[in-house]
């Protein structure tokens, strides 16, 4: 099912997600109903913590078109090497609506993750698939996109979220 997002300032989106021991019916359902959310947003990507549930479990799919979708589920995903070449991608993020600014990252990434059918395997990415894999992996150890720009901008965000929270508790 549909879950509802964590959105910015929630003090959630900061944890550092634990590791998945088992996989478990419970984990598979929260893979189903992060894809269907991710879909919905509609978002390349999510983090458990994005639906509350700080486990370190990721979804992807940065297939191009409905017709043939391309999810991709990593359980315990790490990142195992990083280019020295970087490349700057205008990023946004399902926690922190309607905002979008450029983030530079390392331009190829491998990563090693298990699936859920509980095998271990290790995949290289370039593109938008090396910037996701590396925003959702971000996402598992509290770190949010904004932590890469400047103080100026990154207040900027926090104060116009702070200001809509406090209005939603305020109404
Ligand atoms: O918050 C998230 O993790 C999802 C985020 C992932 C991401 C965005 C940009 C670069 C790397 C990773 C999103 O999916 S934001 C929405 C978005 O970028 C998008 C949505 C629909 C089609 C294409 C992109
Ligand atoms: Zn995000």
């Amino acid at each position: 099912s549909i879950r509802p997002l964590v959105i910015i300032p929630d003090s959630k989106l900061r944890l550092i997600s634990e590791p998945v021991k088992e996989i478990t019916s419970e984990i598979r359902q929260l893979a189903e109903d992060m894809l269907e959310t991710m879909y919905d947003a509609p978002g390349v990507g999510l983090a458990a913590i994005q639906i509350g549930v700080p486990v370190r479990m990721v979804t992807m799919d940065v297939s191009k078109s409905e017709e043939e979708r391309q999810p991709m589920v990593l359980i315990n995903p790490e990142i195992v090497w990083a280019s020295e070449e970087r490349r700057v991608y205008e990023e946004g993020c399902l926690s922190i609506p309607e905002y979008y600014e450029e983030v530079e990252r390392p331009d190829r990434v491998r990563f090693r993750y298990m699936t859920l059918q509980g095998e271990t395997v290790e995949q290289e990415a370039d593109g938008l698939l090396a910037t996701c894999v590396q925003h959702e992996i971000d996402h598992l150890n509290g770190v949010l996109f904004i932590d890469y720009l400047s103080k100026l901008k990154r207040d900027r965000v926090l104060t116009k979220f702070r200001k809509a929270a406090r209005r939603e508790a305020g109404a």
